[in-house]
């Protein structure tokens, strides 16, 4: 089998990016064309196997372990053409889906441009990034996926479909989040814009001054982030918009340095194993020392950097993430409940809470066509649409409408908060406490859980099987079907029908367990 299989080995182990999941496949295959992959999937379907698709193991969850046929498209990793719209200000960029964005940036720079928005990091696979609905941090830019003009992917019957807003829109819909189940991505095309440096500010602000000017700090520039740090009673608030300015040198980072690496590793080690009530003095001295003690609101740091190197940062450590996505306007609440349980849980020592926690938006409100982009220049703000087709699964709040960038308020923004927990030389810290409340307060405030990060959930909404409590691990899944249901509803619904039409006979049902107890099928599906 290995040999008449295109690209099979036997003997590969699987681990994700944390390092917290493994799994070792019967077979791994790295295909290097669409026929190869089609010979896969038909091989699947004959053999009774599942295919799980992986990208580049980023996703923090379990999402993509398997103990049956794993995939990697490592190999397809070309650029099949750049098509420029000169009058339009943007390019249309083929690519396979196995290649790496930060590949694919460089590849843009030779040519004058570059991806439109970016999350924290660019080792992501074409495919994988949006099909869990990855996110950068503007008031003007949505789920990466919006920038997706087509997808080529390879159905459950092997039959290989061209995918965007005319062909297939609803197929594009479910593809464009899929969580691997639709199909395989094996090519996409994405609108990509002309070169942009960013300059960026990095203030460091009172805690409660953010959530004094929650209503005028979201819309102040194009992208933003805001990283809490709760035992400091600070946040380090940065904001970038394009610029032409020079490039400036590049700012000095304690933790960047490996001594101040291993010993920032080191004091969290210490923290979980031996000390936790430690963990609010390792906060205030990291923070001290990568920024320092003065509040510099309105007059930060400034940097001017090239998009990527703007956008992506220093992620740190293996790490636990849970992160949900709520509207905006509750963040002023949500933030004071959060501030509140986590002093409180650290008076009485119930659990401790790393740093920071991650504070973003963005706004994925669509309008109803792409709008005409001939009056933008290289440093226009805002996003040049690829599709205006709102996956199933998108997992930021229904409700809120569309407004022109010139009307962007809070109202149109979803608030995403991040909740990290290292593992400081791969040790496992405690999750449970801290992650259930987090979820607890985000639940409420109207928020749903990022697909691909550590969302734990409970066996009241778990679908399937479950356990007793004490027979799960402390950071293991329980799964979240009930709500899940309650909260796509109709979409819900379309994206299974979708899946049920591309893979009838479930050859991307791998990992069962999760899509079950998470809802994405029925019980009845996977019997
Ligand atoms: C350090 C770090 C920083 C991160 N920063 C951000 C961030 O800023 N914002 C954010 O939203 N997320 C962020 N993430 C999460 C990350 O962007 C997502 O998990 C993303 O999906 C990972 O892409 P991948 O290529 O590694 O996919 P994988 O993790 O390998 O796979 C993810 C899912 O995509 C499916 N898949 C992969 N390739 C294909 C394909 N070709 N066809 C069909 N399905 C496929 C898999 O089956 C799986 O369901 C971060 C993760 C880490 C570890
Ligand atoms: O999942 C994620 O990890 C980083 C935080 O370290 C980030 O920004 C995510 O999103």
């Amino acid at each position: 089998m290995d040999k008449i299989l295109p690209g099979a080995r036997s003997n590969f182990r699987f681990k994700n990016w944390a390092g917290i999941y493994s799994a070792k496949p019967q077979l791994y295959f790295q295909p290097s064309s669409i026929d190869d992959v089609v010979k896969i999937v038909n091989a699947a379907r004959r053999l009774n196997k599942t295919i799980v698709t992986v990208g580049s193991g980023h996703s923090p969850s379990d999402m993509c372990v398997t103990n049956e046929w794993l995939m990697n498209l490592d190999r397809m990793n070309e650029v099949r053409g750049l098509v420029e719209n000169k009058e339009q200000h943007y390019a249309d960029v083929t690519v396979d889906a196995g290649l790496r964005i930060y590949k694919l940036s460089e590849y843009l720079s030779e040519r004058g441009y570059a991806i439109q928005n970016l999350g924290s990091i660019s080792e992501q696979s074409v495919g994988g990034i949006i099909s869990t609905g990855t996110h950068g941090s503007s008031p003007y830019h949505g789920l990466v996926s919006s920038q997706y003009v087509s997808l080529t992917i390879v159905n459950g019957l092997g039959e290989v479909v061209n995918v965007d807003s005319e062909n297939h829109p609803e197929i594009f819909r479910a593809a464009a989040l899929s969580l691997g189940k639709i199909g395989i991505i094996v090519r996409a095309t994405i609108r990509v814009v002309p070169t942009f440096k960013i300059r960026s500010t990095l203030e460091v602000v009172n805690f409660e001054t953010i959530l004094e000017q929650w209503d005028h700090i979201w819309t102040s520039s194009e992208f933003i982030r805001c990283w809490w740090y709760p035992y400091t009673r600070k946040c380090i608030l940065w904001r970038g918009t394009k610029s032409n300015d020079s490039f400036t040198k590049v700012r000095s980072s304690w933790w960047g340095t490996t001594v101040g690496r291993y010993f920032y590793e080191f004091l969290l080690w210490v923290s979980v194993k031996i000390y936790p009530a430690f963990t609010p003095y390792v906060e205030r001295f990291v923070f001290h020392r990568q920024y320092g003690k003065a509040e510099t609101y309105g007059y930060g740091d400034i940097a001017v950097q090239n998009s990527i190197d703007g956008l992506n940062m220093d992620c740190l450590f293996s790490q636990f993430v849970d992160e949900w996505g709520c509207p905006l306007n509750n963040g002023p609440e949500v933030l004071r409940s959060l501030d509140r349980s986590i002093t409180q849980a650290a008076k009485n020592g119930d659990f401790y809470v790393h740093v920071p926690v991650e504070v973003r938006c963005s706004n994925t409100c669509l309008p109803e066509k792409i709008p005409d982009y001939s009056d933008r220049t290289e440093i226009s703000p805002g996003a040049v649409y690829g599709n205006v087709l709102r996956p199933y699964l998108d997992a930021t709040p229904r409700g809120l409408h569309y407004a022109p960038l010139s009307d962007v308020s809070n109202n149109q923004l979803t608030l995403y908060i991040n909740a990290t927990i290292y593992r400081p030389f791969g040790v496992n810290t405690p999750i449970h406490k801290w992650f259930t409340l987090f979820e607890n307060t985000m639940g409420a405030a109207g928020g749903k859980p990022h697909w691909a990060k550590n969302f734990l959930g409970s066996t009241d909404m778990a679908a399937g099987p479950t356990k007793s409590q004490e027979a799960y691990k402390d950071y293991e899944m329980r799964g979240m079907a009930t709500k899940i249901s309650e909260w796509y509803g109709e979409d819900l619904l379309k994206f299974q029908e979708i899946r049920r039409q591309q893979d009838p006979e479930n050859v991307f049902l791998a990992n069962k367990d999760w899509a079950l107890k998470n809802g994405i099928v029925t019980p009845e599906e996977v019997i």
